[in-house]
């Protein structure tokens, strides 16, 4: 169990990390998204011991490592950090750059635990080779056995894929989910990919300015995102602003233009003339008759189509405001469109919700 209470770090004036507490038990995987500058790296580094905090404390195991006006030297805590950008000693062979924090062993011990971790990575024809020998996904994984080597009960990770192509992100975001189940450690998990974090995240913990913004099981927090930010990475990427003209219990009529629509009401209380934010998710759109009547929808004329591997993304002027709709095939530009717009493929926010 990994366990953060009320842990700070200013810098001058500003807080990168603002009272802020989560528990990790032991064994799972936590991961850390939110903005660029919301603080996930200076609370991996907090946890690591490369920084000291201005209040908290962190606990391993129920064991202190950190409190006010004390910390654990970062080689005594029981954890072990991957970084991005890998940070393998270019002039050892893979074999010693995986044993060396086993100095202590004697030799046998060490070689058996290094060519295990070998196997477990799957590199054991690389041992002998230098980093510079290697492929960046293959540079990762050795990364990540020397992480495993002095068999720390936490693992930390600094967005550990970023740096590799597309193809083998996706092979190695299913691997860490197996590998990680089958390791059955803690993890801390810091990645901007919130897909990437979906495929093995117990939990997923979205940050801004320094705090959590909400937590909670992947498949739960994107069922119902607190924040236009979360809505954009659960795909309700097409922002759209507009005018509540009236309100019931369970629907708000909202102005768009000369055109109107009705949403459920956001979580936040909105009276008529108030704006109002609308997130909408292009994939859960659908293009209808264009001189059909249908309730709820919306018209416009064709702008744009980007092919987007799995279908097009067309996006459609409504009058100033650009709707986006995933589509099988093109439609034409400048053709007209009606978009019906169904309860799930939208989520509304107070007007000045952070995108
Ligand atoms: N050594 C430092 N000195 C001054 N400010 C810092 C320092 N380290 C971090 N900050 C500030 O603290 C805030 C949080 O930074 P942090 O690197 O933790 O963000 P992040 O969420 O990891 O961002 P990114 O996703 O871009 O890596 C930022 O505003 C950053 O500018």
């Amino acid at each position: 169990m990994l366990t953060i209470k009320d842990l700070s770090r200013r810098f001058g004036a500003a807080a990168a990390l603002d009272v802020f507490s989560l528990s990790v038990p032991e064994g799972e995987v936590a991961c850390l998204v939110g903005p660029s500058g919301c603080g996930k790296s200076t609370l991996l580094r907090l946890v690591a011991g490369l920084d000291r905090p201005d209040a908290g404390s962190i606990a391993i195991g129920g064991e202190t490592i950190s409190e006010p006006g004390w910390a654990l030297e970062p080689h005594k805590r029981r954890l072990n950090m991957v970084f991005q950008d890998y940070a393998l000693w270019p002039h050892m062979r893979v074999r010693n750059i995986i044993g060396y924090g086993l100095n202590r062993l004697p030799a046998p011990e060490r070689m058996e635990k290094v060519d295990r971790l070998l196997e477990l990575m799957q590199i054991a024809d690389l041992a002998d080779r230098l980093p510079s020998q290697i492929s960046g996904g293959q540079q990762q994984r050795v990364a990540i056995a020397r992480a495993l080597a002095t068999d720390p009960d936490v693992l930390l990770f600094d967005e550990p894929l970023s740096s590799l192509d597309v193809q083998l992100r996706l092979e190695m975001r299913r691997e860490f989910g197996s590998l990680f189940k089958a390791l059955g450690k803690t993890v801390l998990y810091v990645t901007h990919d919130p897909l990437e974090a979906c495929a093995f995240a117990d939990t997923l913990v979205v940050m801004s300015a320094g705090r959590i913004e909400q937590m909670g099981r992947p498949e739960a927090l994107f069922a119902a995102p607190r924040s236009a930010w979360i809505a954009t990475l659960a795909g309700y990427d097409t922002r759209l602003d507009g005018t509540v003209v009236s309100r019931a219990e369970h629907e708000i009529r909202v102005r768009l233009g000369d055109q109107a629509l009705s949403v459920r009401p956001p979580t936040a209380p909105v009276s008529e003339g108030d704006s109002i934010r609308l997130m909408v998710n292009p994939g859960r759109l659908r293009l209808v008759d264009a001189d059909g009547h249908q309730d709820n929808a919306l018209c416009g004329t064709v702008m744009q189509e980007l092919f987007e591997g799995n279908g097009w993304r067309v996006a459609i002027d409504l009058g100033g405001q650009h709707l986006s709709v995933m589509h099988p095939s093109r439609i034409g530009l400048g053709q007209r469109a009606r978009v019906l717009v169904s309860e799930s493929s939208v989520i509304a926010f107070e007007a000045d919700a952070r995108v």
